[in-house]
Order: structure tokens, then sequence, then C-alpha cells
């Protein structure tokens, strides 16, 4: 019989779109995959044995955020969902109506309490997920016959950026959710295993999607899949997902442009662009969908030409998936979701021979520069001054690390 440590931390990475932002949302195949920048969630029991601090106190420092919830309030924020359960295993049996009834819940406890309806933007709809995944996931048919809640303090750092594009709210989501499906798996029966089974990583996956619906309305569901999953990931929506190895690794240049935007607006625009030019953005993400599908075969020769070490294959496969790259690129520009940042970003990608493209959902955010396992005549230090030099950030990373973790520390 396993319990709960009173101290454990859950990461989860962020993650990039190589192909398919945008149009993965109408159906189409995208390829993306996991950054090794992560978001960690520490959970510590509070307050010794006996001691009457009954409070989740929730510390969040890249937004800013440092408050506490009595238990009594979070019980009493449980006890709105009464006569209307499901079991913290079955996200799916959670419809739209169900879905809109905690969301209005939570919306009404917010508004009461002075702690929270004073919060920003950005708060707000970190602790809305927050709350959301928390009841949604704690809930329990049988809430009186469970031991009852301890009070807990939950931290969140990261070392993505929040609302650039690189999958900040999808790791925060999956991050939470897995939080609380452990908890959850093991106040429901205590001979469950205190662990992130691949089936918990389905069900944590599941739940996060509704999480990042909170934020971006109609996600296609690739970013939680990625952030739990990990690896590379060739994903069509509703759930269909193939893992692709990366066993020799692949590195790419990530720029900030260091402009914010907003995914659920950018998608917004899209579907506009779509009402009105319908039969020709269908022509695009058609595009989008054959460089997908051109891109998933070229990654999987190129792993298997580093492995063979097969120098002037290798090149070859990289500079057509190179060619891929810019057109993705010139495509997403035609939907009107680049940036001029992201246009200079790309010309200095060229100037010194590299190719690259905007990813997620653009306006800003990041860009991505394929860079070379092989030798080639680029200058990579002088490519990282020149955009250094224009005022964006770089970072050198590697793709495809593991998803969802769950550390004992
Ligand atoms: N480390 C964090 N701490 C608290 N809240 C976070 C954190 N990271 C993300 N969030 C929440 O997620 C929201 C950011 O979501 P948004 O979709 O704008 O950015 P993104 O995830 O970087 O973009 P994309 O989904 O296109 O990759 C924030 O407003 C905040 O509510
Ligand atoms: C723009 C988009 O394709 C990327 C978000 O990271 C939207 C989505 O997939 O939900």
């Amino acid at each position: 019989m396993e319990s709960l440590p009173s101290k454990f931390s859950i990461t989860a990475p962020g993650k990039v779109i190589l192909h398919g932002d945008h149009s993965v949302v109408y159906g189409h195949l995208a390829m993306a995959a996991s950054l090794d920048l992560k978001t960690k969630i520490e959970y510590s029991l509070q307050g010794a044995a006996g001691s009457n601090q009954r409070f989740i106190h929730f510390v969040m420092p890249k937004i800013a955020l440092d408050l506490s919830l009595s238990l009594s309030e979070f019980n009493h924020l449980l006890s709105l969902t009464d006569g209307d359960t499901w079991a913290f295993n079955n996200p799916q049996s959670i419809g739209s109506a169900k879905f809109n009834k905690i969301l209005e819940n939570i919306d009404s406890f917010m508004a009461m309490k002075p702690g929270l309806k004073s919060l920003s933007v950005q708060q707000q709809q970190a602790m809305k997920c927050c709350l959301f995944l928390m009841t949604a996931i704690l809930n329990h048919p049988k809430q009186d016959t469970l031991p009852r809640m301890q009070p807990f303090q939950l931290t969140v750092t990261s070392e993505l950026p929040v609302g650039g594009g690189a999958g900040s709210s999808a790791s925060f989501c999956v991050s939470l959710a897995a939080l609380f499906v452990v908890i959850a798996s093991l106040r429901a029966e205590p001979a469950n295993k205190f662990n992130l089974s691949d089936d918990k990583k389905e069900i944590i996956s599941n739940w996060a999607f509704l999480g990042e619906k909170i934020t971006h309305g109609n996600p296609s569901g690739l970013d939680n899949t990625v952030c739990t999953f990990g690896s590379l990931i060739a994903f069509q929506r509703p759930n269909t997902m193939e893992k692709i190895p990366l066993n020799q690794g692949l590195r790419v240049l990530l720029v900030d442009t260091k402009v914010s935007r907003n995914t659920k607006s950018l998608v917004e625009r899209v579907a506009r662009l779509r009402q009105r030019h319908e039969p020709v953005v269908d022509t695009i993400m058609k595009a989008m969908n054959g460089l997908s599908l051109e891109a998933k075969e070229l990654l999987k020769q190129l792993d298997e030409a580093k492995l063979n070490k097969s120098e002037n294959e290798v090149a070859d496969l990289f500079s057509k998936l190179e060619e891929l790259w810019s057109i993705n690129h010139c495509l997403l520009q035609s939907l009107g979701v680049s940036h001029p940042s992201l246009e200079r970003i790309l010309q200095i990608a060229r100037e010194h021979n590299l190719s690259g493209k905007l990813t997620g959902a653009g306006g800003g955010g990041f860009a991505i520069i394929l860079l070379p396992g092989h030798s080639t005549g680029c200058n990579l230090e002088s490519m990282m001054e020149n955009l250094l030099s224009n005022g964006f950030d770089v970072r050198d990373v590697e793709l495809g690390g593991p998803g969802v973790q769950l550390h004992l520390n």
C-alpha cells in the first residue's frame, strides 16, 4: 500500500511545432517535439499533524502570484458539483455542458473571493486552470468516504517564457493535471501505485486538453499531447498520435522575438480569413498537411542516416528538410500570422545559409532555425551574435526529450 510522500515534484517540457501550426486545428497532420525547457510543480505537505493550518497555498513566481485557499473553501467549490460526479480517470465523460457548468461555478467563486477577483488576466487564467483541474480531478462520486484532503503548498517554476508560443500553458496544464491525477489516484484507492504509468499519461493529457480550452478556446490537442508524451510526435486531431524516435537528436536554435502574442486571437484571425476565402485557405492547409507528411518520412530517414554516418545522405536529407521549413514559413506568412521581428530573424538565418520558420501561433513569439549536425559553410557564432545584436534572445536546444515526469525530492 503506497501513500503520498510529503514532498515530490512533477516536470513537463515545453514544445515546438515543426509543421502543422494552425492547420492542425483543421484536422491536418502536425509534427511537434518536446523542448529541454520545463515547467516544474513542487508539492509539499503543509502543517504538522493536528495543526490548524488548513490551507492550500499557491505560489507562481513567474506570474507574481502568491495566494491561499482554505480547505473549507475548496470543499465548498467541490460541493457545487454535488450530484454531478465522475471518476478522475474519465475526463472524456466531461461533455461541454458539464465543462461549462464547472467553469461557471469557478467564475462565481472567483468573483466572490477578494484575493481572486483583483488578479491580472494572466493570473486569472492560471488560477482558473488550476481550480478547474483541481476540482474536476479531485471530484469523486463517494467524496465522503475518502481520506480527508491534507493542506499543501504548490509551487510552480518554469524555464519557459509565459505567452511566447513555446507551450508554457500546455506544460503548466500537464504538470497540474499530473499532480492532481497522482493525488486522486491514491485517494481513490490506496493500493494504486505512486507513479505516472502510460495509462495515467493518457488521462493527464486529456485533462490538460480541457485546461488548455480555458486559455485557448479551441486548442487542437497537439500541445498537451507533446508536453505529456515528449519525443517527436506526429499528431492529428482528435487524438491520433505516433511517436517518432529521435535517437540521434535534432538541434534547433530557438529565437525569442520578445514580442508577446495571444494564441487564441491568432487562431481566431486564421478562422476569420478562412471564413472569407475558404477554398484558398483550405488549399494552403492541405499543402501544410503535405509538408508534415513529407517531413515525417525525412526525419525518420535523417535519424537513420545519422546512425549509419552517411555524411552525403545526411546533408541531402537535411537540405530537403530546410526547404520544407522555408515553404512552411511562407505558407504561415500567407495566413497573416508572421511578424516583422520573425521576418528579420529568418532573413539573418538565410544570410548564414540556414533555414527556419515561426513556431506555434506566430504574431511574435518564437522562430526556430534548423541547426546542422554535420559540417556546412555556416558560421553559427556569427549568426548568434547578429541575432543578439538585433535584440533577440537565442538558445541552442535539443528536441525530443522525455514528457511529463514524477520526481521524489
Ligand atoms: N509558469 C507558469 N506559471 C503560472 N501560469 C502559467 C505559467 N505558464 C503558463 N501559465 C499560464 O498560461 C498562460 C499562457 O498561455 P499562452 O497560450 O498565452 O502562452 P503559451 O503557452 O506560451 O503559448 P502557446 O500555447 O501558443 O505555446 C498564462 O496566461 C498563464 O495563465
Ligand atoms: C496555432 C496552434 O496550432 C498552435 C498552438 O501552439 C493552435 C493549436 O494547435 O491549438
